[in-house]
């Protein structure tokens, strides 16, 4: 441990205790979180199934920066070396189109030993999995619907590969031993008004209730559903839009998916999650940056980022929850966009675990509204930094930027061998 930070390290701790703020246990506590990161960060969105299929579902992905993964290999070698410049134990959160196997397979014949290489692979590097069933970039999307879709072999295509992922979680997490959360995201849509509103959702319902009929250990698997606005061709109408959702995972007590970037240009999530805690039986984050539409921007460590990990934290939200990260940028080096944007959502974590929490609420409670804003304020400027760079040190990872050097090297002598 460098002795600088070790002294700035002990400075900030000592203001942070003044104010009954216990910094070894606030890192304590930050090293257990797992933050879900997104395999599809590193090559597009374009998993090994169907290497000639486009993108769609009315998600998008632009840049030509070089060096996207083309393997399963390249992808966990990768995800390998994000991961060593992050601090923590996380999850690595696949699609199905990422099964890692030489079978030509369609999507509702997927079976975990599909995936053995990757659960193997979790399995050295000490990592959990989480899972989703990929309901676009296929032939049997290719009119915009799925799960919804007025016939019903295309809709029964789209349950029985539902339920392949709900078996291939359950395996995950049996030989992970930890639960996989698996979620659910369906493109359907309409570009223009519809004017049945109510029967593509009656059709959705009624897929759901079948690809959940099958009792799964909780242990091990955790069903998760995720509502959107809109999307690119689905302008008008969603089908699975967030009352559809919350009225769903409600009533069948599954998680309900948040993604940053799937409600009206200004509004937030972090808002929303303490009422779902009262209800939902957990929670499921997608942290992601929308800029003016579901844009999937890497995440900063902007206010709205420090406002859901304030609220995880002084809602005691965190046990109810599971982080995932969902972005895609192709414009930059995808391994620098991973770290970035997890190290990130864990700093947030962090600065709301060194808040006055208990202090702020009394301040709250008692109408002194001047200390709550004068407190809230004065710490956006405490030493956190100092306490972020110890636990950098402390986990063996990269203190603030020298991962980009890590980063850089790691282009030059892999990313950029690679072919297009
Ligand atoms: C690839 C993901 O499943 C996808 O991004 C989904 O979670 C989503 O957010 C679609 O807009
Ligand atoms: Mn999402």
């Amino acid at each position: 441990m460098s002795s600088t930070i070790e002294r700035s390290y002990n400075e900030a701790k000592e203001l942070y205790a003044r104010h009954g703020i216990d910094v070894d246990q606030a890192l304590e506590q930050l090293a257990q979180i797992k933050i879900s990161m997104h395999c599809w960060q590193g090559d597009d969105v374009r998993g090994f199934l169907f290497r000639d299929q486009d993108l769609t579902g009315g998600i998008s992905v632009t840049g030509n920066y070089p060096g996207a993964a083309r393997t399963p290999d390249e992808l966990r070698s990768d995800l390998e070396r994000a991961l060593s410049l992050i601090p923590g134990k996380h999850k690595v959160n696949l699609h199905a189109i990422y099964a890692d196997t030489d079978e030509k397979v369609d999507l509702d014949e997927l079976k975990p030993w599909h995936f053995e290489k990757w659960v193997q692979w979790a399995k050295e590097q000490g990592l959990g999995l989480d899972f989703n069933p990929t309901l676009f970039s296929h032939e049997k999307s290719s009119d915009g619907f799925t799960l919804s879709h007025p016939n019903a072999d295309i809709r029964q295509f789209w349950i029985d590969h539902c339920k392949a992922s709900r078996r291939i979680s359950a395996y995950f997490g049996e030989q992970l031993g930890q639960a996989c959360v698996t979620n659910v995201w369906i493109p359907d849509g309409f570009k223009d008004v519809p004017v049945d509103r109510l029967s593509p959702r009656r059709r959705l319902k009624e897929s759901l209730d079948e690809i959940f009929a099958e009792e799964l250990n909780p242990a091990y698997h955790l069903d998760a559903v995720e509502s959107k606005l809109f999307g690119l061709g689905s302008e008008a109408y969603v089908v699975g839009s967030h009352e559809f959702y919350m009225g769903y995972g409600l009533q069948n007590n599954k998680l309900i998916c948040l993604d940053a970037g799937h409600f009206h240009p200004t509004e937030v999530i972090s808002n929303k999650l303490s009422s779902l805690s009262l209800f939902a039986e957990g929670i499921l984050l997608h942290v992601s940056r929308p800029m003016r539409w579901d844009s999937d921007h890497v995440v900063v460590l902007d206010d709205e980022l420090l406002e859901i990990g304030r609220e995880l934290v002084r809602g005691d939200l965190l046990a109810k929850t599971h982080i995932g990260l969902d972005f895609f940028d192709a414009s930059i080096n995808r391994v620098a966009a991973w770290v970035i944007g997890t190290r990130n959502t864990i700093k947030a974590l962090l600065r709301a675990l060194l808040e006055p929490i208990e202090v702020l609420k009394q301040a709250e409670l008692s109408g002194d509204y001047t200390t709550r804003l004068a407190l809230t304020e004065e710490f956006k400027s405490y030493p956190f930094g100092a306490v972020w760079d110890y636990y950098c040190e402390k986990q063996g990872v990269p203190v603030r930027e020298q991962w980009l050097a890590e980063v850089k090297a790691y282009e030059q002598d892999v990313l950029l061998k690679r072919g297009g």
